[in-house]
């Protein structure tokens, strides 16, 4: 069945939700669309400001129903308000309570970036190779909603993740343990989750994969800062985060503004990388500082945060990523390996 024909028939079918005031879920206002992939069905219910623990029975029900129908998929339905859509603490009020750490993961290190494009995935990858490469058992969850491209980085071709018991088994590749957002997503298909099903998705995949026994979980961010960001810092503790940058953009302010976001959520900053730094000929392997030199470490300063290190602008680093064999699992001792593996070993040095 067609993905929309499956998802009007839920629809129709949520005519047996009874909900609060009476009348039902189908003909509810509140009622997003409702999404369907090959894994997942989600779908929200907007409610008015202080109704959502009366809507708690008819989410209850509308699970039951949409999973007789949805042929084993994940089922997501979250309920919403005016008022959790607003980030609070945009305002200065204080973190929230309650934060918890995720079933057999040791450390989550975050991987994020101000814009889109400075190559944060590609970092994180490579990252989270390097750690494994000290020793430490590594996952990786790719929850870049907009553009989940961790299992294409890392050869993963196989999409299927959810069990016949319901937890998602993660992705081996390289000896890492792999989870992608992408998982629950239809290729190629523009992104419509709402913030709420989006926050809702990635906690379903944070706390529902079996993730077994990891040292350290690499989490690869969205690029700048929205529902999913403040979700997982509101939900979960996150030991610390990376910023992505290039030389270009470090003068811009979107660094800034998640850097902000990271100190009013209290969630560690552990520090710059800058990307495609400098140019590295691939026929002579000379280095060019087409950017200058020390931009970087400067910006780190003026923005009170460690300077990590940088990562040169190689092709082969593009081409090899791209094609799913990033550096530093087909060349661990190259020189592109290098200059992840020694951020890498920087960021163990502070775990100690
Ligand atoms: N150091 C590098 N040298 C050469 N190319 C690189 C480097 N880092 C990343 N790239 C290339 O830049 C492109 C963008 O990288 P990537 O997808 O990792 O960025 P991103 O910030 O995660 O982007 P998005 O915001 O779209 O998810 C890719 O083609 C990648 O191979």
């Amino acid at each position: 069945m067609a993905d929309t024909e499956l998802a009007a028939r839920i629809k129709a079918a949520l005519n047996a939700v009874e909900i609060p005031g009476g009348g039902d879920l189908a003909s509810f206002s509140g009622l997003s669309e409702i999404i369907v992939t090959p894994s997942a069905v989600a779908f929200a219910v907007g409610v008015p400001q202080g109704m959502e623990a009366a809507f708690g029975p008819a989410r209850e029900a509308a699970i039951e129903v949409v999973k007789t129908l949805s042929g084993g998929r994940k089922v997501m339905v979250s309920i919403t308000s005016e008022k959790q859509a607003g980030p609070k603490f945009s305002h200065g009020s204080p973190q929230p309570q309650g934060k918890t750490r995720v079933k057999g993961v040791r450390r989550i290190i975050a991987v994020g970036s101000g814009k889109g494009g400075v190559g944060k995935s590609t970092t994180s990858v490579n990252l989270a190779l390097s750690l494994a490469a000290e020793g430490l058992k590594v996952g990786m969850l790719d929850a870049d909603l907009y553009g989940p491209s961790v299992p294409k980085l890392l050869g993963i071709e196989d999409r299927t993740a959810l069990r016949d018991d319901g937890i998602f088994q993660p992705h081996e590749a390289f000896g890492l343990k792999v989870m992608s957002i992408g998982a629950m997503l239809v290729p190629g298909q523009a992104v419509v989750w709402r913030g709420p099903m989006a926050t809702s998705g990635l906690r379903q995949l944070l706390r529902e994969t079996d993730w077994g026994d990891l040292d350290v979980l690499v989490i690869d961010l969205p690029p700048g800062t929205g529902d999913i960001h403040i979700g997982l810092f509101q939900q979960t503790i996150v030991d610390g985060v990376v910023i992505v940058s290039t030389p270009q953009d470090l003068a811009l302010i979107d660094a800034q503004k998640a850097i902000d976001m990271l100190r009013r959520m209290s969630v560690p900053i552990l520090g710059l990388i800058e990307n495609m730094s400098y140019f590295i000929a691939p026929d002579t392997g000379n280095r060019y500082d087409i950017f200058g030199t020390g931009g970087a470490e400067k910006a780190a300063e003026r923005l009170d945060i460690p300077f990590l290190g940088a990562i040169p602008l190689v092709m082969s680093i593009r081409e090899n990523s791209d094609a799913g064999a990033p550096p530093v699992a087909t060349d661990p001792q190259g020189a592109e390996a290098s200059a992840y593996r020694v951020i890498a070993q920087r960021l163990v040095a502070g775990m100690r």
